[in-house]
């Protein structure tokens, strides 16, 4: 199965290579990004998605800024180094993980004592976040693939794959996982409207992978369940609040659907996305732009006249899911983030 990575820094070139995501399936190619303005690029135009990927991103931003920052007094190099952090970080606001990265490599720069000191813990920060991404979908892969019958059928949405992280994925971790332990695992692949990541992304992984996938539009996802075609449902998440799951938009409809056909509904991802101190209610849905529902390749569907809206993510409450399945460990209802945090990590 493939275990190359989505993004990585070269240090021969001095950059930052990623696998350029909006020319898939169609064009495989790997972009050099050496400034913080090119990075922001990259992640608002979606070259750089998915929430573990963002983590490794921002993280790699932070180290981008200790390169750039101009000339001066070292106090004035970490401030410019912050505010290099905060543009990329005002990119994309619901994802965690890309918050997550940038603070955990500014927090690593406190004991710098020099810009070149600086350079070199971000670049070990970055480095080490991305490798323990990579730890992490593998152990999430493990604690879910074991969930998963022998023979299965898997419907999921969006790309929660090897290109929404470091490498192998969270919900593709699972289903990855699951493959190479000998289970007959079959994915339906929902399309996942406007941007396609789910018949592009997800479908181009799996059939690299030789894992047997087939493409429905999002819609016909409540057919395929009510006339048995799905065993389970395994979807990313972007944050987990305590309260509920935020994930692409349209995981919100296959969450009721799969409760309503009694069908478990599993959601795979890093602590890193949890967010467990706030609620649904205090986080920002991102709004994204009107051509994006409007415009498919060069043809617009719908007339200037009509109003469209384009929230990137829906939230899902916690009571619709069956379990939450982490690095370390699966949890089950009745859900408490928090306390499962507290009990598996040190902080
Ligand atoms: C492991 S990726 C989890 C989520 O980030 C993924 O499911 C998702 O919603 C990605 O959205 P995107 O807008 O493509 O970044």
């Amino acid at each position: 199965m493939d275990t190359s990575p989505t993004l990585w820094w070269d240090s021969g070139k001095d950059c930052l290579c990623y696998i350029e995501q909006t020319l898939l399936p169609g064009e495989y190619r790997i972009i050099e990004c050496r400034s913080i303005d090119r990075l922001a690029t990259a992640i608002r135009r979606l070259e750089i998605r998915g929430a573990p990927a963002l983590g490794v991103a921002g993280a790699y931003g932070v180290a981008i800024a200790t390169l750039t920052a101009p000339e001066g007094p070292f106090s004035g190099f970490t401030e410019r180094v912050k505010q290099d952090a905060e543009r990329i970080r005002s990119t994309r606001p619901t994802a965690i993980n890309l918050g997550w990265g940038i603070d955990r490599v500014l927090a690593s720069l406190e004991e710098a004592r020099s810009r070149e000191d600086a350079q070199s813990i971000a670049f070990r920060e970055a480095g080490a976040i991305a490798r323990e991404d990579t730890a992490c979908c593998h152990a999430i892969g493990r604690n879910g693939g074991a969930l998963l019958p022998d023979r299965c059928t898997v419907l999921t949405h969006c790309n929660a794959g090897a290109l929404a992280c470091s490498s192998w994925g969270t919900a593709l971790g699972v289903i990855r996982s699951a493959a190479e332990a000998g289970k007959d695992v079959k994915v339906i692949a929902c399309e996942t409207r406007p941007l396609l990541q789910g018949a592009r992304l997800t479908a181009w992984e799996l059939a690299r992978d030789g894992i047997d996938v087939t493409v429905i539009t999002d819609s016909m996802a409540a057919h395929f369940m009510r006339s048995g075609a799905i065993d389970a449902v395994v979807v990313g998440a972007d944050r987990i609040t305590h309260d509920a799951v935020f994930n692409k938009i349209g995981t919100y409809m296959h969450a009721v659907c799969a409760r309503h056909h009694r069908i478990p509904f599993y959601v795979a991802a890093p602590l890193s996305t949890f967010d467990p101190e706030k609620s649904e209610h205090n986080v920002e849905i991102e709004e994204r732009g009107r051509d994006e529902v409007t415009t498919m390749g060069t043809r617009v569907y719908i007339p200037d006249g009509a109003k469209v809206k384009n929230p990137a993510f829906d939230a899902t409450p916690m009571d619709l899911v069956t379990a939450i399945i982490t690095e370390t460990g699966v949890l089950r209802q009745p859900i408490n983030t928090r306390s499962h945090l507290s009990r598996t990590t040190s902080h």
